[in-house]
Order: structure tokens, then C-alpha cells, then sequence
């Protein structure tokens, strides 16, 4: 079987060390594809028929890709683009779109993440707040400790006046199997600092609920 290694398709990524090469390798990618060949002839299939020759081996692959995050630093990832800047304004970062895995039955979870925080001293690169997000998404999660992590990081990395992380998903654990409910959505949040007041929370939520046209 011949496996592509993985490769960081931005330069800046393996600048900074963000992606760890190493959990591409290819003996890594052969170990669970055997894994995977044995689930596909577990569940009634055959992985020799050729329509999935190659699929344990895409599957391998694309775990590896959904769980990245075990293998990246989310706080060094924030702490890179750090920059002074007296700006003591809320500065929020919505509509963030999140793919993540349930812990309970590993399927998909997915919808937005709407991030605030009000700065110290320090402004943070804009593109690292989905970054974070990725990181902490690429693991298996519950959607509650996602949102949770989320705010943690920026809190002790940026150390700002405060913090705010409102979640909006719908999990696929719930659509497709057991309770089998197609439009429910979760929503969670995390608050710290000036975002416990409840004049602050109301301004984040009202920003993050209108739309730019
Ligand atoms: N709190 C929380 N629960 C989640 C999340 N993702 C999935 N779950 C729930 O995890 C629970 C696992 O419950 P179990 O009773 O052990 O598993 P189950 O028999 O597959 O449950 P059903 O989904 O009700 O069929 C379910 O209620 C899921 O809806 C999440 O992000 N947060
Ligand atoms: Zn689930």
C-alpha cells in the first residue's frame, strides 16, 4: 500500500511548528488502516471489493486530520501573535465554524463558536482565535469542556479584562441514531472577568446576534 505522508499546505504552519509532522507517518497510517480493514469486515462489508481497496487507509487519514489537535499547543499557537496595542474595547470574533467529534458514539458535532474578550494591554492576531478553536474541536469533545478549554486558553494566554465563548451545535449523535431529533440545537458558554457582569454579556450577545448585511 503506498501512503501519502501529510503535508502542512502553509508555510507559516511548519514556521511555527504547529503541525507535528510525525502523526502522518506512514507506519502510523498502515497501523490503522489494518484497524479499520478489520471494522469494515465486522460490520457485514468487504474490504476487498474495490470500491474500498483504499478505504481504510482514507479513513486512516482523515481521523488523523479530526483529531489533530492532540498533537497541537493551543496557548503557544495564541501566544505567537501577540501584539501591544492600547485597544480596551471588546474585540469579537463570530460565526466561527466548528467541526468536532462526540466522545459518546464519535460522530459529529458542528455549528458555530462566537468569541470576545476585552484586551489588557495586548491584541491577539484575529486568525489564532479559530485556530484555538480548531485545536480544542480536533479532539473527541463534549460540547460543554470544548467551550470551556476554549476560553481557558485565551484567558491564561492573553490574560484580557475578560472572556466570553458562546457555542451553537448540532450533533449528529443525536439526528441520525437514538433520539433521532433533526433541529435541535445546544448552546453553551464560558465567562470570565468583565464578561460575569451582566452589562458586558449583554453587549456580547447583542453583537453576536446581529447580522451585517
Ligand atoms: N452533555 C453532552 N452530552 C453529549 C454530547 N454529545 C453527545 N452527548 C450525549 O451523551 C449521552 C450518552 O448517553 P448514553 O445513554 O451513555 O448513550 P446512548 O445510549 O447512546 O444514548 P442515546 O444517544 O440517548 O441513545 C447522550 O445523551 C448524548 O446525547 C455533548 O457534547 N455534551
Ligand atoms: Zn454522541
Amino acid at each position: 500500500m503506498t501512503v501519502t505522508p501529510y503535508m502542512p499546505d502553509d508555510e507559516d504552519d511548519e514556521m511555527n511548528g504547529y503541525l507535528k509532522i510525525d502523526r502522518y507517518n506512514p507506519e502510523m497510517i498502515a497501523k490503522l488502516s489494518a484497524h479499520y480493514e478489520d471494522i469494515l469486515a465486522q460490520i457485514g462489508e468487504d474490504p476487498k471489493r474495490e470500491g474500498l481497496l483504499k478505504t481504510p487507509e482514507r479513513i486512516a487519514k482523515a481521523m488523523l486530520f479530526l483529531t489533530q489537535g492532540y498533537d497541537l499547543d493551543a496557548k503557544q499557537i495564541l501566544g505567537s501573535a501577540l501584539f501591544k496595542e492600547e485597544y480596551s474595547q471588546m474585540v469579537v470574533v463570530k460565526d466561527i465554524e466548528v467541526y468536532s467529534m462526540c466522545e459518546h458514539h464519535m460522530l459529529p458535532f458542528f455549528g458555530k463558536a462566537h468569541i470576545a474578550y476585552i484586551p489588557n494591554g495586548h491584541v491577539v492576531g484575529l486568525s489564532k482565535i479559530p485556530r484555538v478553536v480548531d485545536v480544542y474541536a480536533r479532539r473527541l469533545q463534549v460540547q460543554e469542556r470544548l467551550t470551556n478549554e476554549i476560553r481557558d486558553c485565551i484567558q491564561e494566554t492573553l490574560q484580557p479584562v475578560g472572556v466570553g465563548v458562546v457555542m451553537e451545535c448540532r450533533h449528529l449523535c443525536m439526528c441520525m441514531r437514538g433520539v433521532q431529533k433533526q433541529n435541535s440545537v445546544t448552546t453553551t458558554s464560558a465567562f470570565t472577568g468583565g464578561f460575569l457582569q451582566e452589562k458586558t454579556r449583554a453587549e456580547f450577545l447583542n453583537l453576536i446576534s446581529s447580522k451585517l448585511s
